[in-house]
């Protein structure tokens, strides 16, 4: 039985992690599930699985939680997501948080020697060279969740690192792929929100249509495969069933394929290197399917994609502005503050003034990244 700790449990991805865990009740167990302040969506699945520990954003949803539920200890904040992941009783992490507020605990749980499934791309993009190096030093697997990430471990399976040529991944091109720049001026966030193949976060739903979620996919390709940026491609794919690829140095290409289901990486990675059967999702009928597409990507019509490229390549804390000024310009545009546009002005702006400092340490890091976040606030 393995013991699990959801970080993010009532967002998109921690909902479909619970679907996989109640379809292996014999396998798994969930010993602790964090979530931000929505109580409505927690509770019922505090009261199914009965965590011995839930960790909420504050100390005021736990003054709330506490008056409906007294079945577990319930921690808060940042040092409540920490306790989570370290303790004794829990072997994999899963990190599904949106954004860096991952990082610290994720950093702790490799300390402790925990497995880590990650779909918390953001803290990968913020200070991926000290989640590899902690990863390293203890000797911990990073599992990836991101559906893209997942292709390319499997499809590097039993392969040697010296014979990758490129990591090609793949991207749907979000809400406005069919949209040309000067049609983006007037877009809505109901709009952006309409993904035209998966169901996710609002955060990352945004993200994809500014193509900034494969900026970011990018650089934790990058960390997580070790692979430098000059050999990591993105090619536009409209139907997401190629979910990324690994071409080696004889011309081979692997790939891995299948509907567009986060389940499956989700139980990939808390099963790997077995794989289980997933009941209740659709198989790929590429008869039905007939056709695929794919694009060169153009990186003057998705400018974030160049910018994190870009960021990437000058490493050191500059990714960590990337992250911090994204997050914050997404939100600004999801609470009508600020135009689409606007979400990649604020980006460049922040990169345009930082000055790089190389091989940050987690203070520094955090630092930068509330700085970040007060000036794109300002704004
Ligand atoms: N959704 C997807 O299909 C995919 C997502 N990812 C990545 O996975 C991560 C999660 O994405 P997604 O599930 O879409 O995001 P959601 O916005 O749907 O969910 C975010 C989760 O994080 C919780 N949360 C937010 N703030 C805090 C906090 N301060 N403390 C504890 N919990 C907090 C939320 O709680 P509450 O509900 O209370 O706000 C919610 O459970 C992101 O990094 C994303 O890039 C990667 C690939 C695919
Ligand atoms: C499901 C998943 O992994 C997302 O990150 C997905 O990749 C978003 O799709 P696009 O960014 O390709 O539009
Ligand atoms: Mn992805």
């Amino acid at each position: 039985m393995k013991q699990i700790a959801l970080l993010g449990s009532t967002g998109s991805i921690g909902i479909q992690t619970l679907e996989v865990l109640r379809l292996h009740k014999e396998e798994f167990s969930l010993y602790a599930m964090a979530f931000g302040k929505n109580i409505d969506r927690a509770l019922p699945l505090i009261k199914e699985f009965q965590p011995a520990l839930v960790v909420v954003q504050d100390e005021a949803t736990k003054d709330k939680l506490e008056k409906e539920w007294q079945g577990s200890t319930i921690l808060f904040g940042s040092g409540g997501l920490i306790e989570a992941s370290v303790a004794d009783q829990v072997d994999v992490v899963v990190n599904a948080v949106m954004g860096s507020i991952g990082l610290p605990a994720t950093l702790k749980a490799i300390e402790a020697r925990k497995t880590i499934a990650i779909a918390n791309k953001e803290t990968l993009v913020t200070a991926g060279h000290l989640v590899m190096e902690a990863a390293r030093k203890h000797n911990v697997a990073l599992l990836p969740v991101d559906s893209e990430h997942s292709a390319i471990y499997q499809s590097l399976n039993g392969e040697s690192k010296k014979d990758i040529h490129k990591l090609i991944i793949t991207a749907s091109g979000g809400s406005f792929r069919d949209k040309k720049r000067e049609e983006l001026a007037g877009v809505t966030v109901e709009d952006a929100l309409n993904h035209p193949n998966w169901s996710m976060g609002a955060k990352i739903t945004v993200d994809s249509a500014s193509m900034m979620n494969k900026g970011l996919e990018v650089i934790e390709a990058h960390w997580l495969f070790d692979v430098p940026y000059e050999q990591i491609h993105v090619i536009l794919h409209r139907e997401s069933v190629i979910h990324s690829m690994v071409e080696y140095v004889d011309r081979s290409v692997m790939a891995q394929l299948g509907t567009p289901d986060m389940k499956v990486p989700i139980q990939y990675a808390l099963t790997y290197p077995k794989r289980y059967s997933l009941e209740n999702t659709k198989q790929l009928n590429l008869e039905e399917m007939a056709t695929l597409h794919f694009e060169k990507m153009d990186m003057d019509r998705f400018p974030c994609l160049r910018m994190a490229y870009e960021a990437g390549r000058e490493g050191g804390s500059m990714t960590t502005v990337l992250n911090a000024a994204n997050e914050v310009a997404v939100q600004l545009f999801l609470e009508g503050k600020i135009s689409f546009l606007e979400i990649e002005q604020l980006i460049q702006q922040e990169l345009s003034q930082h000055k790089t400092i190389h091989n940050p340490d987690l203070s520094t890091i955090l630092s930068i990244d509330e700085e970040t976040r007060k000036r794109v606030h300002l704004n």
